[in-house]
């Protein structure tokens, strides 16, 4: 069985996450695991309350899972501070795994802060080189390229302007786009859409930190970037398709759809 690990925020109330991250892993047959940086306080409704993980602690959970169970391939998302971001950057140097999908989680759904403002150049200059592929939505891809998204177009020039400072893979989703909900895979210069309906349902929590793990879990079963991200399109399709609707606000995804 292939390996997963996610390296990030918990979500109690289990739409996004650690627990999105898991859910995902699981559906797609491979092993997740888990290193916690932070615990959110959070809902449908808004994220109440954050606790980062101390640094040694997130260092202890990474050496534990690295010197006995080797991940096949990592997801990143929430890193929660400058000092946190250092650690898994210093452990990732230390065992150099393949295949790293780093989702720079920046602001919550609901619109709460989920990344000190400061950490972001830490982010940049320290995480980001060591991944494989980088998944901004548009508003995080506004941060790193420093202009508007508005259109299709202006997520190309986004595209290229990253690509001046970073030579992995680029998706820059759609997720908030007006018209449709189409993603820009931005490789070595080519560019690549991967197209999909706008669907209705307002029902998006943990989106972004579901198609990570599900990039995650395709690169683990030797799938390569351009499949990994249609395998991982039409499973968040599916999940939004299927219609969960719980919670006050917007709800969590229905990862059950495909399991037996
Ligand atoms: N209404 C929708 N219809 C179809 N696909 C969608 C919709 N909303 C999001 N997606 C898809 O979900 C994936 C995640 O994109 P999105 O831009 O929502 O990420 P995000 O903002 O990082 O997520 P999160 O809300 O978890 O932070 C992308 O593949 C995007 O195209
Ligand atoms: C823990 C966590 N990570 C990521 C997101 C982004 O949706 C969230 N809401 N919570």
């Amino acid at each position: 069985m292939k390996k997963v690990l996610t390296i990030a925020g918990s979500d109690c109330s289990g739409g996004a996450g650690i627990q999105a991250d898991l859910k995902t892993i699981t559906a797609h047959k491979c092993y997740g695991m888990s290193v916690i940086t932070a615990l959110t306080a959070q809902n449908t409704t808004g994220v109440y309350g954050i606790e980062a993980c101390s640094v040694d602690f997130v260092k202890n959970q990474m050496d534990c899972v690295f010197t006995d169970i080797f991940p096949d391939a990592i997801k990143i998302g929430m890193v929660a501070s400058i000092e946190i971001i250092e650690a898994i950057s210093e452990k990732l140097k230390e065992y150099k795994p393949k295949n790293i999908v780093v989702d720079p989680v920046m602001v919550a759904t609901s619109g709460s802060k989920l990344l000190n403002d400061d950490a972001i150049n830490m982010l940049l200059n320290e995480l980001i080189p060591l991944s494989t592929v980088i998944t901004p939505n548009l508003f995080e891809a506004e941060i790193l390229c420093g202009f508007k998204i508005k259109t299709t177009e202006d997520m190309v020039k986004a595209a290229r302007k990253i690509a001046e400072n970073y030579d992995g893979h680029i998706l820059i989703k759609g997720g908030h786009l007006e018209d449709n909900a189409n993603d820009l895979l931005f490789s070595k210069g080519t560019i690549h859409w991967f197209e999909g309906e706008r669907i209705i349902n307002s029902n998006t929590h943990g989106t972004g930190c579901t198609l990570s793990s599900a990039i995650a879990s395709n690169l683990a079963l030797g799938h390569n970037i351009e499949e990994s991200i249609r395998n991982s399109k039409e499973y968040i399709t599916g999940a939004l398709r299927a219609n969960l609707d719980i919670g006050k606000g917007s709800g969590p995804l229905n990862h059950c759809y495909k399991i037996v």
